[in-house]
Order: C-alpha cells, then structure tokens, then sequence
C-alpha cells in the first residue's frame, strides 16, 4: 500500500486545565490513503470537529504525531504552517462562512488573492470553476441573494480553487434540507472522482454513509467502526 496522505498516529486531544480538562480524543490512530470520499460520523460531541480540526492544523493535540504529504506538520511553526495549509487543504463549514458583501465570484477568488495571484487570474478561474458548479449564472450574486445550496456550492468553488489535495468538511449539509444535502455530497463526490482531490466529510447524518467511499465512526473520542462500503451511492 502507497504512503498515506494524512497519518495521525496515537493523538490525545482535551480541552480545559487541570481538574477541568476534558479529553476528547484518546490515543487515536487513523491512516487515510490520496483519493479516498471518506465520511467521519458519530453522535454531537462524540469529537468528529475536533478530529478534522487537527487534520486541517486549526488546531494541535497534547500528543501524538501528524503526518500530511510526508511531511510531520506539528514541527512547524505557525507561518510555515498557515503556508502547508494554503497550499495543500481546502476547508467547507456548515455555515458556509463566505463574506457577505463578496459575490459569488469574489468569494471563490478569494484566496488566490490572498496567494498573491494576479486579479484577472484569479477572476477567470474562479468564473469556470463556479460555471463548472452549475453556477454560471449566479457569478455577481452575494450571499444573500443566493439559495443555501447555492451557497454551499460557492463554498466548494472557494475550497477548490487552490487546487487543494485535500479537503476537509465539517457538516456541510447541516444548513441544508435533504434534497440539497444529498446534492452537495453527490457534486463532492463527483469533483473527488474527477480531480483525485482526497475528501473528508463529518456528519451526524446516517442517510449521508450511503454516498461515502469509507465511513469512519466515531463515538467518544475513539474509533470505533472503520469500513469501506461496497454498495456506493453515485450520480446516474
Ligand atoms: N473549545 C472547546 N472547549 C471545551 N470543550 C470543547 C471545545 N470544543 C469541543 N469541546 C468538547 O469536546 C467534545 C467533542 O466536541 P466536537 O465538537 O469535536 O464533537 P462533534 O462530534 O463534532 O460534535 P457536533 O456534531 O455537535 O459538532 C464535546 O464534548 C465538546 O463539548
């Protein structure tokens, strides 16, 4: 088996000091391979955020090692580290998190900006990314003026457009009602397929198992179930 992409390698997690500290994930190991649709679920609280926190390097563990890309990421510091992160993940949210007064194409353009990117670079290759989301039509829309799915997919444009080799989802449908829940992880599904980009998803949401590659549970701060699912839901 190739190396894996991202390694976590006994990881223990608590929040709090001293007589208040609560550990959240116990001496956790878990390998995930380049190109794999991966769906991390467990009850509120079981630390499914807290896990893709420290896969995306917002946060670091009390110990334990993580590996991304070969590289051993809590030796960074924390420029080198926002540097690794720009490079190579793609970040989704629940709550979509796009600025409000930024258009569709403005928000998805946004870190290429922040790159350093010429504008009408980064301008043209936000607008066929959105066009490649079915979007096309609602490029100067902001926020506000756009359905939640809509938004859900400019959120994905703006996760993509570095080119990530990962990206990291916490709920992303949670905002959603079922039929655009459904629809935002099946357009994950398929950009994981066509660009080979390595997706991770948390959810509270069983129905959603059904479309991942491999499901992960989670349940107190420990894994407790890890399979690979042979009867994938697709797109027809
Ligand atoms: N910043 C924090 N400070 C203190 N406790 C925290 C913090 N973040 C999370 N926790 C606690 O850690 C545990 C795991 O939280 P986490 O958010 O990782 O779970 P989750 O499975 O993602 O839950 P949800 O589905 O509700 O988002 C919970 O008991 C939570 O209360």
């Amino acid at each position: 088996m190739t190396q894996p992409i991202i390694k976590l390698e006994h990881i223990s997690k608590s929040y709090g000091h001293g007589d208040g500290a609560v550990t959240v994930l116990q001496d956790l190991s878990l390998s995930i391979q380049q190109g794999e649709f991966t769906c991390i679920w467990g009850a509120s609280g079981s630390g499914k955020s807290t896990l893709l926190n420290l896969m995306g390097l917002l946060d670091r563990p009390e110990q334990g090692r993580i590996t991304i890309k070969n590289e051993a990421v809590l030796g960074l510091n924390d420029n080198r580290l926002a540097d690794f992160r720009s490079r190579h993940l793609g970040f989704i949210f629940q709550s979509f998190n796009l600025v409000p007064v930024l258009s569709a194409q403005e928000n998805t353009m946004l870190p290429l900006q922040i790159r350093g990117e010429a504008d009408n670079t980064a301008r043209r290759k936000a607008r066929d990314l959105l066009a490649e989301l079915g979007l096309e039509r609602h490029l100067h829309k902001r926020p506000d003026e756009m359905s939640g799915g809509q938004r859900q997919r400019v959120a994905i444009a703006r996760a993509l457009i570095g080119d990530p080799d990962i990206v990291l989802a916490d709920e992303p449908t949670a905002n959603l009602d079922s039929a655009n829940s459904d629809a935002i992880i099946l357009l994950m599904q398929k950009l994981n397929q066509k660009r080979k980009v390595t997706f991770l998803f948390a959810t509270h949401d069983t129905h959603l198992l059904s479309y991942a590659a491999r499901s992960i549970q989670v349940r107190d701060g420990r894994i407790v179930d890890d399979r690979h699912n042979t009867y994938l839901r697709e797109a027809s």
